[in-house]
Parts: C-alpha cells; sequence; structure tokens
C-alpha cells in the first residue's frame, strides 16, 4: 500500500496531557498532524492520575474494592477516548492520525498510513515505568505489576509488595492499605522523598506507616521467583518478603525508543538535549514536553510545557518552563504539598532561611483527625520574598495554590503578613510560619 504524504505546519507525536494543552494554546490556526496510536489524553485520565485518585477517595471512604472499581470504570470512561479526541480536532486544523510515529529525518515523520513533512515537529511520547535490576523479574510473568496494572485490578490482593517509596508508592501503598491489603514498601535509600526539608520526611514517613503499612527503609529488592500464588522477594539485607503481587514504583524514564532519534544523532538511551523553552538542542525545529522531558512528570507540567512551546513556535509569546514555581502535591492521608526547590539545594546559599510549624500545635481548630502535620517554609533575606514551602498536614493540597500564588506573585513576606486570611482554616499554620520566618528574616 502507497503512503499517503501531507505537508503541515507542526507534526506532534503522541497525545497525551501535554498535546491536549499544546493543541489548545495554538494561536493563528496552523496545520497540525497528531499521531496517537492509543489513548487520546494518554495516561492521566486513563491509567494514572484520574483512576488513582478515584480510588484513594473511596478507600477512604471505606467503600469495597468492587464498588470503587465500578466507579474508577466509569471515571475513566470505559476506556473510551473519543471526548479526549473530539476535544483534540475541535481545536483547529488538526489531523489525528492513530499510529505510531518516528522520525525519518529532522522535518519528516513517518507512521503505517502517511508521511509528514513539517516545520516543526514535537515529541510528546511519556515515560515508562523504569524496571530495576531485580534477578529473575521477566520470570515472574503477571504477578509484576506496574502501576497501571494495579489500578485497572478487577481483584484486589490481600499481600502487595511494593518496589519504591517515591510518589506512586506512597500513594498506592495508602490506597491498597485503605482497601485492607497487606502493603510493604521497599525502599533502598534511608529516607522517603529526600529532597523535603528533614522534619517534613520524619512526618511523611510517619504517615505512610500510620494505616499499617511495613515499610521498609534502606531495603533494595535484590530478587524474586515465584512462591504458590505470589511471588517471595528478596531483599539485599538478607530478610524475604512474600505477596501475591510485586509492584514496580521505581521512577519512569522518558519513552524514546523506536522513535527513530538515531536519525537525527540524538541517544534514545540518554536523556533529550532540552533547553528552557521546549528546543531540543540537536535542531531548531524540534521540540520536547511533558514526560518524556525527564523532569517534573506531573500533568499541571506537562500542560505548562505545552503552553510554552505552542507560544514558542508560533511566537504568541516568550513563556518558558521554568517561569514558574515547580509545585506537586502526593495524596496520601493527610496530603504533601511540595512548592519550590529541594531542601539540599538552599542549604548552601546563606541568604536563604527556613521556619518549621507544627500543624496541630499551630492551628488546633482546624486540624482534624486526620493527623500530624509539619509546614516548613523558606524565605530569602535579600528580597524578603517566599521561594519554597514543603508541608504535609489536613488539606495542604489546597494551601498549595496560595503559596504557589505568593511565589509567582513575588509577594513579599511582610506583606502577606498584612492580609486577612478565614478562620479557622489551615491559613493559621501558614501565617504562623510566615510570622516565625519574618522574624528571622528581620533579625
Ligand atoms: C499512578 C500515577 C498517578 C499519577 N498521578 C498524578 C497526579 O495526581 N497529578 C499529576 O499532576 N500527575 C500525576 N501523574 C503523572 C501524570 O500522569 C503525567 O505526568 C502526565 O500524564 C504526562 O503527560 P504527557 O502528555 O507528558 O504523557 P502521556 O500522557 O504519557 O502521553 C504520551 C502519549 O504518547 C504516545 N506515544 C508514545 N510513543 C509514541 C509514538 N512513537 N508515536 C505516537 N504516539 C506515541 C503514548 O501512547 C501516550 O498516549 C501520575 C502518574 C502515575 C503513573
Ligand atoms: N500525585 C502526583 O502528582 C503523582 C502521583 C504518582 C506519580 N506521579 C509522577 O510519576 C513519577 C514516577 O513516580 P515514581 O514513584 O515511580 O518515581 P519517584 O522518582 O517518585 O520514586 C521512585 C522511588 O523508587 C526508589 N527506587 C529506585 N530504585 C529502586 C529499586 N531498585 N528498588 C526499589 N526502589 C527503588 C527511589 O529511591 C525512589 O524513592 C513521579 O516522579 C511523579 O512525577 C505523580
Amino acid at each position: 500500500m502507497s503512503r499517503r504524504r501531507r505537508s503541515v505546519d507542526i507534526a506532534v507525536i503522541g497525545a497525551g496531557s501535554a498535546t491536549t494543552a499544546f493543541v489548545d494554546a495554538l494561536v493563528g490556526d496552523p496545520s497540525v498532524v497528531v499521531f496517537e496510536p492509543a489513548l487520546v489524553g494518554g495516561e492521566c485520565p486513563f491509567d494514572a492520575c484520574i483512576p488513582s485518585k478515584g480510588l484513594l477517595h473511596d478507600g477512604s471512604r471505606g467503600r469495597s474494592w468492587a464498588t470503587a472499581s465500578d466507579r474508577r470504570r466509569s471515571l475513566v470512561a470505559h476506556r473510551d477516548d473519543d471526548a479526549h479526541a473530539e476535544a483534540l480536532l475541535e481545536s483547529g486544523d488538526v489531523e489525528l492520525v492513530r499510529e505510531h510515529a518516528a522520525f525519518v529525518d529532522e522535518h519528516r515523520v513517518e507512521s503505517e498510513s502517511i508521511v509528514v513533512d513539517a516545520a516543526h515537529v514535537v515529541i510528546a511520547t511519556g515515560a515508562v515505568p523504569i524496571a530495576p535490576d531485580i534477578e529473575c523479574l521477566d520470570e515472574v510473568g503477571d504477578r509484576v505489576w506496574t502501576s497501571a496494572d494495579a489500578l485497572r485490578a478487577s481483584e484486589r490482593p490481600d499481600r502487595l509488595v511494593i518496589a519504591g517509596g517515591g510518589v506512586i508508592g506512597c500513594e498506592l501503598s495508602r490506597l491498597f492499605a485503605s482497601f485492607g491489603s497487606a502493603v510493604t514498601v521497599l525502599e533502598p535509600n534511608e529516607h522517603l522523598m529526600e529532597t523535603l526539608h528533614p522534619d517534613v520526611i520524619a512526618a511523611v514517613e510517619q504517615t505512610v506507616r500510620d494505616p499499617g503499612v511495613d515499610l521498609r527503609l534502606r531495603a533494595r529488592p535484590v530478587s524474586i521467583a515465584r512462591h504458590g500464588d505470589g511471588v517471595a522477594i528478596a531483599v539485599a539485607d538478607g530478610s524475604e518478603v512474600r505477596a501475591d503481587r510485586f509492584v514496580l514504583a521505581a521512577g519512569k524514564r522518558p519513552r524514546l525508543d523506536g522513535l527513530g532519534l538515531q536519525s537525527l544523532g540524538l541517544d534514545p538511551q540518554l536523556k533529550l538535549p532540552v533547553d528552557r523553552t521546549g528546543r531540543v538542542r540537536c535542531a531548531g525545529s524540534i521540540w520536547a514536553m511533558g514526560d518524556v522531558v525527564g523532569e517534573a512528570q506531573y500533568t499541571h507540567a506537562a500542560n505548562h510545557h505545552g503552553r510554552v512551546v505552542a507560544d514558542q513556535i508560533t511566537g504568541a509569546g516568550g513563556r518558558r518552563f521554568d517561569d514558574v514555581v515547580d509545585a506537586a502535591c502526593m495524596f496520601i492521608d493527610p496530603p504533601l504539598m511540595t512548592v519550590g526547590p529541594s531542601y539540599a539545594d538552599t542549604t548552601d546559599d546563606r541568604d536563604v532561611v527556613w521556619s518549621v510549624v507544627d500543624v496541630a500545635e499551630r492551628a488546633p481548630r482546624a486540624a482534624t483527625d486526620e493527623g500530624c502535620g509539619t509546614l516548613a517554609v523558606a524565605a530569602r533575606r535579600s528580597t524578603g520574598r517566599l521561594v519554597a514551602a514543603h508541608g504535609i498536614g489536613p488539606s495542604f493540597d489546597e494551601l498549595v495554590h496560595a503559596i504557589v500564588v505568593a511565589i509567582d506573585g513575588e509577594v513579599p513576606v511582610a506583606r502577606l503578613l498584612e492580609s486577612m486570611f478565614p478562620f479557622p482554616t489551615m491559613a493559621d499554620a501558614f501565617v504562623a510560619a510566615l510570622t516565625e520566618l519574618q522574624a528571622q528574616l528581620s533579625s
């Protein structure tokens, strides 16, 4: 069969969150071909954010796995991507090709049925779970799950071992424990989330353990074998742990295989050389956005990347990946929020000061029975402005917005303290932390 040919302004490889935001932000009606062999919308609505948050919610309400799974299936629209495809095509001169695509050269991309010549090509292929170096991992079949397998499971395992105590490991541990599974988390590092303020790390570890999760630190899984209907996992410290299923949550790497990157002189085993405008440095006309960039792997970051690359290609604006503060939440109970740089990135900077407050002490009227809370905030002496916040506490997934606005809006701490915040809310903890910070800034 001879392939159709088309010349367009932009070809996009992959149709996840980044591409949805990108197409939405295009101005001037450029012609666009989007390639997507799987579900339009990518992982967030079908295999990641939406099903995980739905199940976390239902687990915390005491619903059964069967009831929660029914609701999960409707939350993911029974894996029907029509609404996402329609939204993409509504955005102007966009053609959707439901096929896997690869580069032929800098300006040419091909799939099974079409060869597209494009002034610009955007890589938005997402990321895939890292398979850790565990002996016999590929010999235990479907007893090893990715997070997507875990979220789609019709049967809930009684015993689950999770490799990795990062964002996925912590959220899945909470989720399965809330439905009654016995969960073990194997984390090789000395602590969870080592980028956070140390007082917040301690509170996160306590919160992960609270529902009865067996959190093992300095515990690297080294080999796995079938054991009855389940698996036995050997840990580097000599211990063994048994489970019905083993979940991989050891990070995600950019999905670059099979893209023909060699034709551009790029190595698919390495991170793409991407600048802060999304441009891939090997050529002027290739761009990358979302998880494939290999940095903040969040839907809101993918959306921001999409808008930045759309601005840059169409000349509509000069936005950059780093012109907003990084922020993220982890949906355990109570939730964790982080805004700005890691703790380690600030410790050598004598201009940055931190203050830490205990949430239950400083916001007792707003604190619920959801457990402990710790809020650490940092500011620069030279500007008097907030630069970072790490915190775990009730409703912190909503408190995060005030902190993002304060940092991106460059509001001085002294000015924040003149504002009037509703009572009794988590603003009490925020104001207490700011008051201590201001005392240090003024000293
Ligand atoms: C369990 C879990 C929970 C999460 N929860 C949250 C959350 O609560 N909040 C949050 O902000 N983030 C969350 N995330 C992260 C979030 O899902 C991702 O950051 C986001 O979906 C990335 O979007 P993307 O567009 O970069 O990639 P994707 O959505 O992965 O889209 C990439 C698309 O490219 C396609 N593709 C790949 N190769 C090709 C090719 N060669 N040709 C054509 N198409 C191709 C793929 O099929 C895919 O559809 C979670 C992730 C996981 C795993
Ligand atoms: N709430 C959210 O926004 C949300 C939820 C889930 C996932 N995500 C995104 O998905 C990305 C991937 O999540 P993740 O948890 O897989 O990655 P992660 O980078 O957050 O954590 C990976 C963890 O695995 C550990 N690890 C490394 N090698 C290991 C090994 N051999 N055995 C056991 N553990 C090992 C690491 O020390 C680390 O603690 C996150 O970075 C995040 O951006 C976001």
